[in-house]
């Protein structure tokens, strides 16, 4: 018996099945669903004949009819009872609810029974098996540019930094695994059914899609979803205004249709139980559709044909197939309606252990690896661009490429733009398919690879445009063919074959092999083609005008106020890119290899234009935005995220010229580019800019994606940086010694903003320097960190000896009781200190005794916040006392304590005898509602 010592040790008794079958009867009356399946197996096998499978049928319940095959089967003898946990555990979907029961009994087959078929003829599991083959053969590779060279998933995939977003975009923190996509971590809205992933470009969008797809594939993904349907946005954009089609072909033709079900049972079942479906919808950005949704009915019956942008909408909004679990990823940016949106997570590209993850997947030889890591290691910039996966793949497959063929060839240095980088990729698809004689140099020349290569590029970069032009990223064989790209350019790597199940069918179509890829070499062809008159190659910028607000794209049927007839989906990130690499390929460092391919009057008078073009719109730009003026701070101006935009072009573009007019445009004592979606590399852009920019200067870059690459390319700005605030991008102590070292060096700092990182004792000491060697600085927020009371007393102590620190932050560190006593000395007599707050910081009545001692010989301090400790009654005579002398105080906050009526009483007691106190804030301690009524009469005691 295979598995008769694990149920002896189970239930202690039985020793085969047969018996097992009566122990376990009640569980498998109960959970067992589908008969139909057994019995044609017990037939086919010859265990039960006709007469037996009528004595089951005649019971009109389905648990009479597994009452009645346990009866039966165990008449039969021990191997039929054998057979029928064997059935129940070969076809898995069927039977999944009993699968936690096979595991608890250890349940093994024997060798003997293994021998017997088991036929699936479940025509939903039979379904479901389908389509995890199908998913499981679609999703085994990274899609590279040879496909040769595919590379399995499995071997490629690294995780990369999945930020959790509040529904007003602020960071909860990050992700721990891909399952943590669909639980109910950080749910905004629970009514809401669709979970957005957003990001930039080639930041592993598609990736995780179909990381999570071949997970599901392979059953190793705990959502309980027994059908998974992927689409690919893009294809709802590509039907016909006129085109109808019902739910059931849009799941069944774009990803596969069940075998042998005539009775339309799958249909059936995932519309009475949508709960067991999966929707992941890729590039909800990339829809493009002038198709007007707007005289249609917002809600659809399953049954009915309409358009399939109205059932993707029905499917995200839940009015279809209500309680199916849906994953949509979008470009940042992309504006979808927040009461479709149940949680946001935003995708942050590699941090730097995943980078060293990935390079080593990429490098195994172990001097490769060192080699590439040392590089890394000298330039920032270049691990900038390396933390967005798309650019860290191009740059790897390379510099693999070109080490192989020429000695010495090393990454691009600290001066690489994305321009190069992209050009790198081009002289690899260029040089792997030129002539054997020009393999065979032992030189690389950039140039004649280029010359040679010229009409593919011009093939390929024509039909590329002709995309942009029409919006469309999907292209026939007679388009290309239109182009000049012959049968042979095809693999040459700029093109892939599109996936079946595109909305065309079963023409030949391609696309570029990313849509990045796409628009640079769109922007290749605006400076190649002399047809294109010069003004021309300016045809994308009015479309990304920088004087606009950032694009507006929506779900256009819970849209009303859009006008009649413009793109619904409207997003232009891709025609951004087109004019960024435009910046970068008439860029000066590229003019002596543009010059090979045109004539240099032509690319001289393109270049003019353009850089004419950009200094008046950055001009326009930095004169339109928002200003204002504070007392402290001076002026201030709101950037918007398309100045980031315009900054990457003039970086791009390397005009100091245009740099210059950009510094000038600034003209504010502070700059606010918080929430602007920049990423470690574009600090490089910035301090391109900031570079002529004379003038001290605040500087406020909170909430982007900056991370240390970023803090080390901005180094040689901080000298002139007077706020330098950089909370919540994920910096560490690496950073602080960057910021140490500069800040300390020239001295002007006034604000040092660094909440929510990543900042432990280490980085605290150098903040603590900071503190006490910069005599100006007045603001430091360090709240969200890591600091413990080792760190809490370097920082104490330099703020006891800074004479100009005003506000201090702590809120959620863990400097507990010996970090507030630290702090409780620094309190004494301080000159300047006015804001205080050391909440959530694990602080008891002990560490509170002290700082009311404190607090009684201060007079600086007027707001202090010890909002979440563990302050109980013990404390409350102390801080009473405090209360009864000090003069200083206006807001205490002692919100989320211990403290109980007793303790309120001494503090009502002390308010009445001082007359600076505004505020004693008591919500959320251990005083009730009753209780709080004999305080009615002192106000400044509150209670909520
Ligand atoms: N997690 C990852 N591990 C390894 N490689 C990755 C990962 N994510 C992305 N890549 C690499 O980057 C390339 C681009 O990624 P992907 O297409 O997923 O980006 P995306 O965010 O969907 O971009 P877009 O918004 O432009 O469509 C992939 O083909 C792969 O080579």
């Amino acid at each position: 018996m295979p598995c008769g010592m694990a149920m002896d040790r189970i239930s202690e008794g039985p020793t085969s099945t047969c018996r097992l079958l009566t122990v376990h009867r009640e569980l498998l009356v109960q959970q067992l669903k589908n008969t139909q399946c057994i019995l044609d197996n017990l037939q086919g096998s010859g265990f039960f004949c006709t007469e037996d499978a009528e004595i089951v049928m005649r019971a009109t319940t389905k648990t009479d009819r597994v009452r009645r095959i346990l009866e039966l089967i165990q008449s039969k003898g021990e191997e039929a009872c054998e057979y029928l946990l064997y059935i129940l555990h070969k076809v898995c979907d069927t039977y999944v609810e009993l699968h936690p029961w096979l595991k608890e009994i250890q349940y093994e087959p024997s060798t003997s029974i293994q021998k017997m078929p088991v036929v699936n003829t479940d025509p939903i599991s039979k379904y479901c098996e389908k389509l995890r083959h199908e998913l499981g053969r679609d999703t085994r590779f990274i899609v590279s540019y040879s496909q040769k060279e595919e590379t399995l998933l499995e071997d490629f995939y690294t995780d990369t930094l999945m930020e959790l977003l509040s529904e007003r975009n602020e960071s909860l923190g990050y992700l721990n695994g891909l399952e943590q996509l669909l639980d109910n971590t950080g749910v905004f809205n629970p009514h809401a059914e669709t979970n957005l992933i957003t990001g930039d470009a080639g930041v592993g969008k598609s990736i995780l899609l179909q990381k999570l797809q071949n997970l599901w594939s392979k059953r190793e993904l705990n959502t309980g979803a027994k059908f998974l349907f992927k689409f690919r946005c893009r294809m709802f954009g590509s039907f016909k205004e006129t085109d109808r089609i019902s739910l059931k072909d849009l799941l069944f033709k774009y990803n596969c249709y069940p075998d042998s079900d005539p009775d339309e049972e799958v249909f059936s079942y995932i519309q009475k139980f949508p709960n067991t479906v999966l929707f992941t919808f890729d590039g909800y950005d990339e829809i493009h559709s002038a198709f007007n949704l707007r005289n249609i009915p917002e809600v659809v019956c399953p049954e009915e044909k309409v358009h399939p942008l109205l059932l993707l909408m029905n499917l995200l909004s839940g009015k279809l197939l209500k309680g199916s679990q849906k994953i949509m990823t979008a470009r940042t940016g992309t504006e979808i309606e927040s009461r479709v949106l149940r949680k946001k997570v935003f995708l942050k590209g590699f941090s730097p252990e995943h980078l060293r993850q990935y390079t080593a997947l990429h490098f195994q030889e172990r001097q490769y690896r060192d080699l590439v890591t040392l590089q890394l290691d000298a330039s920032p910039h270049l691990c900038s661009l390396c933390s967005i996966p798309l650019f860290c793949w191009i740059i790897f497959k390379s510099f693999k490429y070109f080490h192989a063929k020429y000695d010495n060839f090393e990454l691009p240095d600290n001066g690489v733009t994305l321009t190069k980088v992209f050009l790198l990729l081009l002289e690899v698809f260029l040089s792997r398919s030129s002539s054997p004689g020009l393999l065979q140099r032992s030189t690389r020349c950039t140039a004649e690879t280029f010359k040679a290569g010229c009409r593919t590029l011009v093939a390929f970069s024509k039909l590329a445009l002709l995309g942009m032009r029409k919006n469309s990223f999907v292209f026939s064989h007679e388009e290309v063919a239109f182009c000049g790209i012959g049968q042979d350019d095809l693999h040459m790597g700029f093109l892939r074959p599109v996936n079946h199940y595109d909305a065309c069918g079963s023409v030949a179509m391609y696309e570029f092999l990313h849509m990045t890829l796409q628009s640079f070499m769109a922007a290749f062809c605006l400076v190649l083609d002399e047809s294109i008159h010069s003004g021309g190659i300016l045809e994308f910028f009015s479309e990304c005008e920088y004087q606009k607000v950032s694009r507006i794209p929506c779900i256009s049927c819970l849209q009303s106020n859009r006008p009649r007839g413009t793109d619904p989906f409207q997003v232009n990130d891709h025609l951004q890119f087109t004019n960024l690499f435009l910046c970068g390929l008439l860029s000066k460092p590229n003019v002596a290899l543009l010059e090979q391919l045109l004539l240099p009057g032509s690319l001289n008078k393109r270049r003019g234009i353009l850089k004419s073009y950009l200094s008046q719109t950055v001009k326009l730009h930095l004169r339109g935005l928002p200003r204002h003026t504070t007392d402290t701070e001076g002026s201030k101006v709101h950037v918007m995220p398309n100045f980031l935009w315009a900054l990457r072009c003039i970086f791009e573009l390397a005009s100091d010229d245009v740099a210059k007019l950009a510094a000038r445009g600034i003209s504010a004592n502070y700059i606010k580019l918080a929430y602007c979606n920049m990423f470690s590399a574009d600090c490089s852009a910035l301090n391109f800019v900031l570079h002529h920019h004379h003038k001290c200067l605040g500087v406020d870059m909170d909430n982007n994606n900056i991370s240390d690459y970023g803090v080390k390319q901005l180094r040689p700005s901080f000298c002139k940086m007077t706020a330098v605030r950089l909370c919540v991008n994920q910096i560490t102590d690496n950073s602080l010694e960057v910021l140490a070292e500069e800040l300390v060096k020239y001295k002007v700092v006034k604000v040092l903003g660094l909440y929510k990182n990543q900042i432990t004792d280490v980085g605290a000491k150098l903040v603590a320097q900071i503190i006490e060697e910069c005599p100006h600085l007045r603001i430091v927020k360090l709240g969200g960190n890591k600091i413990t009371s080792v760190g809490g007393k370097y920082l104490a102590k330099a703020i006891q000896k800074s004479k100009s620190i005003f506000d201090v932050g702590m809120w959620g560190n863990s400097i507990g009781d010996e970090g507030a006593e630290a702090f409780a000395q620094a309190l004494r007599n301080h000159p300047s200190l006015t804001n205080l707050s050391l909440s959530a910081n694990g602080i008891t009545s002990k560490g509170g005794r002290s700082l009311a001692a404190a607090l009684k010989e201060n007079t600086s301090v007027h707001i202090f916040w010890l909002v979440q400790n563990e302050l109980t009654d013990d404390v409350a005579p102390d801080l009473a006392e405090a209360v009864l002398v000090n003069t200083g105080l206006t807001h205490l906050w002692l919100i989320d304590n211990h403290l109980t009526v007793q303790g309120a009483q001494h503090l009502a007691e002390a308010l009445s005898h001082n007359t600076t106190l505004k505020e004693i804030c008591m919500k959320g301690n251990l005083v009730s509602e009753n209780e709080q009524q004999q305080f009615v009469e002192e106000k400044r005691l509150r209670f909520s």
